[in-house]
């Protein structure tokens, strides 16, 4: 069902998570945000709640895509790591980093590594300067060609984890919805350079070494996460952390037979910016100041992409 078709979430509701977000505001910017209220709770417009996967789901899912719908696994992998790749040039363009695009890429041994390949390709050929760290390669031909072609792109691969600060962006792609904790020794040195660095760090489907179906307030809070088909349990924490849909490659009846509702991505875009609400089933506070700030600057209220205008 798509997101557009229901009405879930009043104008009401937003308005008030409107109003709680406000409060951080300088005065300024108080005042004028008046403005922009007025405008948010004239406008019939929702932020409405996304399904969520548990890790089961995510895997059935999976099997689902090649036992039901003829995809091949390199199909998927490809399409879910481009999709990453675009959802990064999204929100961090090149020309605003400060070293014109340079990205760690940390790849684990499963499919969530083979996306963090993929997506580092991608990446080379946006303009940025990739970079991989890939420390259990798996012996398979489908990651064996995702290295040979990296290495044909020109992009380099790396053992040294301590120049991390030097990077503009850090890409996690060590494990995806099939993770278990606790961590193996092998992977504790990237999951804590991970946790440990201020360089932004972009999570692919999920934020590295938490429980899939729990999360884990204290583990990894990523500033950017990249859910692909529908984001997992654990992501209802990332409170802080913004939010993209990957992986546009769900066939209706699969959408159908998981009774998932997900936002439409817009016209041919690979990736949807769309908001995880929290517990309470409220936008976290940043988004909210994100929204105003949207609309002081153009001075009128518009749906930004992603989020969908209901007709009443
Ligand atoms: N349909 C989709 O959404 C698609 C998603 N894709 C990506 O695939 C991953 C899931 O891939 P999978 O191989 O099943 O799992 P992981 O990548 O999480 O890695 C499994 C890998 O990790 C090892 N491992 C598990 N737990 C631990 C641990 N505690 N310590 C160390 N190592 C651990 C395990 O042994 C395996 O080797 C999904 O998240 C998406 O990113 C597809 O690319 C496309 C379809
Ligand atoms: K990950």
């Amino acid at each position: 069902m798509k997101l557009s078709q229901l009405t879930l979430y009043s104008g009401r509701l937003l308005f008030s998570s409107l109003h709680t977000g406000g409060r951080r505001c300088v005065a300024s910017v108080r005042s004028q945000s008046r403005f922009a209220k007025d405008k948010m709770a004239s406008a019939k417009s929702s932020i409405l709640p996304i399904s969520y996967l548990s890790q089961v789901e995510a895997q059935n899912v999976d099997i689902d895509l090649m036992n039901e719908f003829g995809y091949e696994m390199s199909q998927l992998m490809e399409l879910a790591g481009l999709s990453c790749a675009v959802a990064v040039t999204q929100q961090y363009p090149r020309d605003n980093l400060t070293n014109k695009g340079k990205v760690l890429v940390c790849c684990g041994p499963g499919n969530n590594g083979g996306d963090g390949l993929v997506c580092a390709r991608h990446l080379k050929l946006f303009g940025y300067s990739p970079c991989i760290y890939y420390p259990k390669r798996t012996d398979k031909p489908l990651y064996n060609g995702l290295v040979k072609q990296c290495t044909s792109f020109g992009v380099s691969f790396t053992t040294d984890l301590t120049q991390y600060s030097d990077y503009d962006l850090i890409i996690d792609a060590v494990f995806g919805f099939s993770f278990k904790p606790p961590t193996r020794e092998l992977f504790i040195p990237v999951m804590d350079m991970l946790r440990e660095t201020k360089v932004p760090v972009v999570s692919i489907d999920v934020p590295s070494g938490v429980d899939v179906d729990n999360g884990d307030a204290e583990g990894l809070q990523p500033d950017m996460l990249i859910s692909l088909t529908a984001p997992k349990f654990c992501s209802k924490l990332l409170t802080k952390t913004h939010h993209y849909l990957g992986g546009r490659f769900l066939p209706q009846p699969l959408i159908d037979k998981y009774k998932l509702t997900l936002p439409e991505y817009p016209g041919t875009s690979l990736c949807v910016n769309y908001p995880l609400l929290d517990k309470l089933g409220r936008l976290p506070n940043y988004q909210v100041f994100l929204l105003q700030q949207y609309s002081l600057l153009t001075k009128e209220w518009e749906i930004p992409r992603g989020f969908h205008q209901l007709s009443n």
